[in-house]
């Protein structure tokens, strides 16, 4: 099955959640690290129109947690990682990847429990091995957009709990190997070399003659703009750039001498370089 993108909010109850938590109880989240990941999915969460859930946070990530807790009263701050996983069955691991094995083998996960895991890098078979005898595990990359519900979550496997939570935050996208779920994970290191791009562009023009406000106004504009027709638009990207490209034109002359510079081969290269670190 080709990958699969669906860009609208999948708001379909799916999934109840069974185990030591009650049935008919309603959907329980725990988060283990509440940094930035956590705190977008769990504003994500309260952004919707569907009944927000009930999320136990770890206490580590204290301001962030006591905020979150403080806004939206299904929102619970618990006194350990421990007391997460007892009071909810799916746990979203937020912690950072160099902590992951310290904190989830001091952990007692029991067979009901799905984790969903954003740890970078960690791939399923040493999470099995650390949250033995959890029940299922899944990958996954959230975006910080998930925080508006606009968030693009790839995840591997597919699996129905982590098709619940996310597509409440967004859309979702579901490889069909680790591997590609890895240079997903790999691409998201692209962000900010981005918007350095973006920042060459505004410096050159207040270098010659353009006040800096207008430098920076101008640039959001033109590159938002951009980013709202990539969203709309179904061509490819190669087309997209071919619109853009009149021959003998002065957008064909830029992008000729970046290639020629090799800029391109610099991007997959230092994209190698991320993939290989993720994996070691
Ligand atoms: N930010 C992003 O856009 C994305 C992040 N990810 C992944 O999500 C994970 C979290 O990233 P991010 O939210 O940015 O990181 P942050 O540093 O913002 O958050 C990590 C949180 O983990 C907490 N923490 C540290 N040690 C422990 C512990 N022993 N027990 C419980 N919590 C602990 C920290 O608490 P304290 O503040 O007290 O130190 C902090 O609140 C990473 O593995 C990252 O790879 C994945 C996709 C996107």
């Amino acid at each position: 099955m080709p990958n699969m993108i669906e860009p609208e909010h999948s708001r379909t109850n799916e999934y109840r959640i069974t185990g030591s938590v009650e049935d008919s109880s309603p959907t329980t989240y725990g988060f283990v690290g509440t940094g930035e990941i956590t705190a977008a999915l769990v504003e994500g969460l309260h952004a919707g129109e569907a009944e927000p859930p009930v999320v136990f946070l770890s206490p580590r990530g204290r301001d962030v947690g006591r905020a979150l807790a403080q806004r939206f009263e299904g929102v619970h701050v618990c006194g350990s990682n421990q007391e997460v996983l007892d009071n909810a069955t799916t746990i979203v691991l937020g912690v950072r990847p160099p902590v992951a094995h310290g904190v989830v083998t001091q952990l007692r996960f029991r067979p009901h429990h799905v984790v969903l895991s954003a740890v970078a890098g960690v791939p399923l078979a040493q999470l099995y091995d650390w949250a033995a005898p959890v029940g299922r595990i899944v990958r996954a990359v959230p975006l910080p957009q998930s925080e508006s519900g606009r968030g693009l979550t790839a995840m591997y496997p597919e699996n129905a709990v982590a098709r619940e939570l996310f597509g409440r935050v967004g859309g979702l996208l579901v490889p069909e190997h680790e591997a590609a779920l890895e240079a997903i994970s790999a691409a998201t290191a692209t962000f900010a070399a981005h918007l350095d791009h973006l920042t060459t562009i505004a410096g050159w023009m207040a270098e010659h003659g353009v006040d800096h406000e207008s430098a920076t106004t101008y640039t959001r504009h033109v590159f938002g703009q951009l980013g709202r027709s990539l969203l709309r638009n179904t061509e490819s990207l190669t087309e997209l750039a071919d619109r853009h490209t009149t021959p003998g034109g002065i957008n064909e002359q830029v992008m000729t001498e970046l290639r020629n510079e090799g800029v391109p081969q610099a991007v997959r290269q230092a994209l190698d370089r991320v993939l290989t670190r993720l994996r070691e």
